[in-house]
């Protein structure tokens, strides 16, 4: 529970902020809401304080490219709730056009409330620490052709993010601070970003972007909100790019592939044509059901979703490690099989792939730690399919008073990593 907690998310008036928001006050947290929408902001504002009770929200204009109204809406917020736990540099735009405004929010606004935030919750300033959680994406990882503003942007959000997790741990900050990289999730922004007036000299590439929706298909906010919980939760994270997607699974494969060949079919009348048709079609699905089951069941229903942790090592050194979150399935076959190691080359046929769920078991082994729950399962090609299930998280945040010191995260002596990119 996040009960006594105090949060401030920006960009929370509608999009993945307001999914964050929902699931803050979910969790017993109150919530200052930050957005240049006003109107929008207002309306969200009177539908939590239905929802939730008139007081646990507060909606305050503001745009965090401007430092005079970033400065004076933070001073607003502590006056009005004490102090600040929680915060989320979330606001963030696409214009690949205006691209000095692009920069100015999504990186420019990100530093800046990071800084406002460190200032106040460092236990140097008399703070009590906590958590900064900034709203990256999966192009912040790798590039978007079709926005190289924007995809510049993100990478500068992560590179300051694990940089300055290195500094605050190794600072005795007491303050957290961590990167969430989703891909595709379907809000204005992405609706935005079809117009060529965001585009501007790349619209013609926009087909690239197009193609990437078909290798990450579309994920809900609500399930970004379940690892953004993860971040605000664990106290025992820090400096990490979490990466929260969907891959397009062998079925969504097989399926494109009997729709070309059927397209080819169509085109090709001929009897021999649509023999040698049928024969293809025969024989890709025999090698697909072949490599599904060799590979293990886990491939085809609930591969579990994979998340990359980008984690910061003490002094800075940093790695990554391809995290694979085990799906209760594969959690049961590992038992069965015996031994990580097995469910490892089980669910991937991969050696040595860290699980999240080690990670998160190596470093939380707070009293009445509990076994993490299968956090992520795989969906089908098309974004739908396995519940997102909760996620037992080894550690909670137990303060019951306003503006309880936060614990310090503990150094970070991370397992081996599979460093990718090698
Ligand atoms: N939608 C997607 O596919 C993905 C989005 N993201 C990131 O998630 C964050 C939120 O984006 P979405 O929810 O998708 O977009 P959205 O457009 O639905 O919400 C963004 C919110 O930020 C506010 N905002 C924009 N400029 C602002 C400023 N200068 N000051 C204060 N508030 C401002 C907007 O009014 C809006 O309410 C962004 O940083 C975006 O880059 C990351 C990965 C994927
Ligand atoms: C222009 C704004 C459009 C949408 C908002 C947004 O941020 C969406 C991002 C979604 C996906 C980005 C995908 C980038 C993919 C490629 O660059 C790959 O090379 C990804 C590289 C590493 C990811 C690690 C992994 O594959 O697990």
């Amino acid at each position: 529970m996040l009960k006594g907690k105090v949060a401030v998310v920006s960009g929370s008036a509608q999009g993945l902020g307001k999914a964050f928001t929902h699931i803050l006050l979910e969790n017993g947290a109150q919530v200052a809401m930050l957005d240049v929408n006003e109107e929008m902001g207002q309306e969200l504002q009177v539908q939590l304080n239905q929802q939730y009770g008139s007081d646990r929200t507060q909606f305050y204009k503001a745009d965090v490219s401007s430092d005079q109204q970033f400065t004076d809406v933070f001073q607003k917020i502590l006056s009005k709730f004490g102090c600040i736990d929680i915060f989320c540099n979330n606001a963030g735009i696409a214009d690949e056009k205006n691209w000095e405004k692009t920069v100015s929010i999504n990186l420019s606004g990100v530093v800046r409330g990071t800084y406002l935030a460190l200032d106040h919750m460092k236990k140097q300033n008399g703070g009590n620490g906590g958590v900064i959680i900034n709203t990256a994406s999966l192009a912040g990882l790798g590039p978007l052709p079709s926005a190289p503003i924007y995809t510049a942007t993100k990478y500068g959000v992560v590179g300051f993010t694990r940089a300055l997790s290195v500094a605050s741990q190794a600072l005795d900050y007491g303050v957290r601070i961590n990167a969430l990289c989703p891909s595709f999730v379907r809000t204005a922004l992405i609706d935005s970003f079809k117009q060529e007036d965001k585009t501007g000299q790349f619209h013609s590439l926009f087909s690239i972007t197009e193609n990437m929706m078909e290798k990450f298909p579309f994920i809900e906010a609500e399930k970004v909100a379940e690892a953004f919980l993860l971040l605000v939760k664990d106290e025992s994270v820090n400096g990490v790019a979490l990466v929260v997607k969907n891959e397009a699974t062998i079925i969504f494969i097989l399926v494109l592939i009997i729709i070309t060949v059927l397209r080819t079919r169509l085109l090709y009348r001929s009897r021999r044509a649509v023999t040698r048709t049928r024969i293809i079609i025969i024989i890709i699905i025999i090698i697909i059901i072949f490599f599904i089951l060799t590979a293990g069941p886990g491939l085809a229903q609930d591969k579990p979703g994979t998340l990359i942790c980008t984690r910061a090592l003490p002094l800075g050194a940093v790695t990554g490690s391809r995290c694979v979150l085990g799906s209760a399935r594969a959690q049961q076959q590992q038992k069965a099989a015996g031994g990580a190691a097995a469910q490892r080359e089980h669910e991937h046929g991969v050696r040595g792939e860290t699980h999240l769920t080690d990670i998160l078991h190596a470093h939380t082994g707070a009293p009445g730690a509990r076994d993490t729950d299968s956090v992520i399962q795989h969906t089908d090609g098309d974004g739908t399919g396995s519940r997102w299930p909760s996620t037992e998280l080894e550690a909670e945040v137990t303060s019951a008073a306003p503006c309880l010191p936060n614990q310090a995260p503990p150094l970070l002596t991370p397992p081996t990593f599979t460093v990718i990119g090698q």
